[in-house]
């Protein structure tokens, strides 16, 4: 059974999440241990019912769902809409994949679980500064879950047990990837919290929300937030790190 739908932007990060999970599922050490799991030859962490194995598929569906919040929400929702009407639902969704870490709380390569997912440039431009969405006096029917979803505690929990050296923090979904210093700085003053930014987690998010089912948040650090400079982008480490946190994401069938 499915357990789990991980999306990623683009198909170069879905190859990566699935790489560590075929990796973790045939060796025989380094797995966490998801009880009623189907048991896997060789890999004594996923007990189950002898002669039964598991491939990556069957606990964690992965696809790459493209770039951006809007592109993103939309094709979770038809996944999960799918899914409920094939009668094999998931139990959770995680938007994985790489993104910007801000400098001094996560290095490039570094890994992120995301607590929350901020939709941080959702709102209005005032001369006083940027209002959030739901700082503008709109019915709270018309705003979904607000600019922050949270994520859910227990995923949350799975993964930092499984990834120790994450860093652990909101997560901010922009359309725009920041790319001057007065941004940056403008984005850390109203988000001090703030571990990386991205352009997916929330919109995965509101799906997720939509359907009833917890989400939680796995990243890689490509770059820093800050002024644009492309060839600082170290987009194969950061994959490589991708790969070799997505067995974490076996710990959450467990949830
Ligand atoms: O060209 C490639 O091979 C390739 C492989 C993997 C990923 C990409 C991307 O272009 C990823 C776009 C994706 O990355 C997130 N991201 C990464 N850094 C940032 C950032 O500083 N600010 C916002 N988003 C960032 C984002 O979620 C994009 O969807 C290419």
């Amino acid at each position: 059974m499915t357990r789990l739908l991980v999306l990623t932007a683009v198909p170069a990060e879905a190859d990566a999440v699935r790489a560590g999970l075929t990796a973790a599922l045939s060796t025989p050490t380094g797995v966490p241990s998801p009880s009623g799991l189907p048991a896997v030859p060789g890999s004594p962490g996923l007990p189950g019912a002898p002669g039964t194995a598991s491939t990556p598929d069957q606990l964690a569906r992965v696809a790459s769902v493209g770039v951006g919040s809007a592109v993103a929400a939309a094709t979770t929702a038809r996944l999960l809409a799918l899914a409920e009407a094939t009668g094999q639902p998931y139990r959770a969704v995680v938007s994985a994949g790489v993104a910007g870490g801000f400098p001094g709380r996560v290095e490039v390569g570094g890994t992120v679980v995301g607590t929350s997912a901020i939709a941080a440039d959702l709102g209005a431009e005032s001369p006083e500064g940027f209002i959030p969405v739901d700082q503008l006096g709109m019915p709270a029917e018309l705003l979904g879950g607000g600019t922050t979803i949270t994520a859910d505690p227990a995923l949350v929990a799975a993964l930092r047990t499984a990834l120790p050296a994450a860093a652990v923090g909101p997560v901010l979904t922009v359309s725009t990837v920041t790319g001057t210093a007065v941004s940056t700085d403008e984005l850390r003053r109203r988000h001090p919290d703030a571990v990386a930014e991205a352009m997916e987690g929330y919109g995965v998010a509101v799906a997720a929300a939509h359907a009833g089912l917890p989400f939680v948040e796995l990243r890689t650090v490509s770059n820093p937030v800050g002024p644009r400079d492309r060839d600082a982008w170290r987009l194969r480490e950061a994959l490589a790190a991708l790969t070799e946190a997505a067995p974490a994401l076996l710990a959450l069938a467990a949830q």
